[in-house]
């Protein structure tokens, strides 16, 4: 069975979902001073370390009248640790889709270890999940890792499907291994959370760590992924191409296909910082082509009036139109992800015929698809930095003997966030909210939706 979440009430409505500790389970645990009282880098730092009553909310707009709502417990260093330094064999697994930024985080876990704790066993587990079954591990030093942020990918490979919960725990356990650093996007989350309820039913002093990756951007409660801005600002260069390429020629097109399953976080960041896009389309609003009000009306009136336009759409965009014209196929990759149409593509044919067809002017389009190339670059200098804070508090919580936790920035804080909260759903863009509005208004492309359908729910303040 699951264990319960850990919840402290307080005054005024306050309520803390706190993570998981190895003395929940493990009674009479010794600890230890934590070594970075030594370390010249931080003593000399005013309140370095971390109240233990510190928190951060979730939710920060509120009323005079707002109860206090939920708040997660602050990451940081803390006074006393439940590791000594030479009792800790660290592994660390990367899994799921390359993003930018993976390398940097594998590089600051095993400096945190090494510098700031003196552990000096990290291993690296070879090509995700699945990796914990193999023979081989990778030994981690400061001096093996020294350079690898500078390159994009993973320098321990990463890869779908493949996790069998009790055997990585078998692997985990036979290995010795007590840190278990688990850098990846909702799927991998996922099987994290199974991981840490293993260990907890076998009542192992194991610390397992969830490090949320994705350049979608769709896990919930935390501001921003790692390497999400990375791709957001490599994914300029393929709309500027396509800006050149459209306003070169007479009513030019240019459509270019963004990585967002189905979240369209990238689509719409994209489309807000080039400010050459005059329509964006996401999977979380449907849209359509023909008759007053679509799109094909769109592209008509923005030729007229411009001469040229560009069309950002995210893969995961208009699924529900492709499969009325192309057989749905019902694939899906290692990890159970449904493996999707090119919309990109498909949307480009249909506009092309469009106008071939009626003849209303002569169009020119070109289908840009950058795919991998906005993930698989190395991370840029804010995303660096980002990696780095949730690296180091990844480790301070390990050290401090928290688990079941996934280390995330709240509101420009680092907090340990329960795993339940980081599985139970997904991010979407809300199109009622004020991001999307702000997006409409600078691509003035139509909304699409009846405001009268609006569910009023779906709302939420951003
Ligand atoms: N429900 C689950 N329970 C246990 N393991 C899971 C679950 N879902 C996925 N996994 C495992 O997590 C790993 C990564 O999952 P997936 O391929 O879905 O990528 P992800 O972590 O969601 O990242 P991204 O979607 O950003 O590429 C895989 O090895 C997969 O087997
Ligand atoms: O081809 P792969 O490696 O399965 O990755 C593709 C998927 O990974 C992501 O980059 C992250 O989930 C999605 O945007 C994309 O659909
Ligand atoms: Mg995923």
């Amino acid at each position: 069975m699951d264990s319960k979440p850990k919840l402290v009430t307080g005054t005024a409505g306050y309520v803390l979902q706190d993570v998981p500790h190895l003395t929940d389970y493990i009674p009479n645990l010794p600890t230890y001073p934590n070594p970075l009282q030594n370390n010249p880098a931080y003593s000399v730092v005013k309140q370095y370390f971390v109240n233990v009553d510190d928190s951060v909310p979730e939710r920060i707009t509120v009323h005079s009248d707002s109860p206090r709502g939920i708040h997660f417990r602050r990451a940081g260093p803390r006074q006393r640790v439940y590791f000594d330094a030479d009792e800790v064999l660290a592994a660390i697994v990367t899994c799921g889709g390359l993003c930018p930024g993976l390398n940097t985080v594998v590089r600051e876990l095993v400096c945190s270890l090494y510098h700031m704790y003196g552990v000096k066993k990290v291993l690296g587990i070879d090509g995700g999940y699945r990796g914990f079954y193999a023979r081989n591990t990778i030994n981690l030093t400061p001096k093996t890792v020294n350079d690898i942020h500078k390159r994009g990918g993973t320098i321990l490979g990463s890869s779908r499907g493949g996790h069998v919960t009790k055997k990585i725990v078998d692997s985990i356990q036979d290995r010795g291994i007590n840190h278990v650093y688990i850098i990846g996007g909702d799927g991998t989350q996922r099987g994290a959370s199974a991981i840490f309820e293993e260990v907890r039913k076998r009542g192992l002093k194991v610390a397992i760590v969830g490090i949320p990756k994705t350049i979608d951007n769709d896990i919930p409660v935390i501001d921003q992924s790692f390497g999400f801005a990375t791709a957001v600002e490599e994914a300029q260069r393929a709309i500027n191409a396509a800006h050149v390429e459209a306003e070169s020629v007479e009513n030019g097109i240019g459509v270019v296909k963004l990585m967002g399953r189905y979240s369209g976080f990238i689509a719409m960041h994209a489309t807000l910082a080039s400010r050459d896009v005059d329509c964006c389309l996401i999977p979380e609003s449907p849209f359509y082509l023909e008759g007053h009000g679509g799109l094909y009306d769109y592209i008509e009136k923005t030729l007229k009036e411009n001469g040229h336009m560009v069309i950002v759409i995210a893969e995961g965009a208009g699924q529900e139109l492709v499969s009325e014209s192309i057989q749905s196929t019902n694939k899906q990759d290692e990890s159970g992800n449904k493996l999707l149409q090119d919309v990109g593509l498909w949307i480009s044919e249909k506009i092309k015929d469009h106008f071939a067809k009626h003849k209303t002017m002569a169009i020119t389009l070109k289908y840009i698809d950058p795919t991998y190339m906005i993930r698989a670059v190395p991370s840029n200098a804010s995303d660096n930095v980002y990696c780095t804070l949730l690296a180091q508090s990844a480790v301070h919580g390990a050290m401090a003997g928290y688990t079941g936790y996934t280390s995330g920035l709240v509101h420009g804080r680092q907090t340990y966030i329960p795993f339940y909260r980081i599985i139970e759903k997904q991010n979407h863009v809300v199109i009622t909210d004020r991001m999307w509005a702000r997006l409409l208004s600078s691509t003035n492309q139509p909304s699409f939706v009846d405001s009268k359908c609006v569910n009023e729910d779906a709302k939420e303040d951003h």
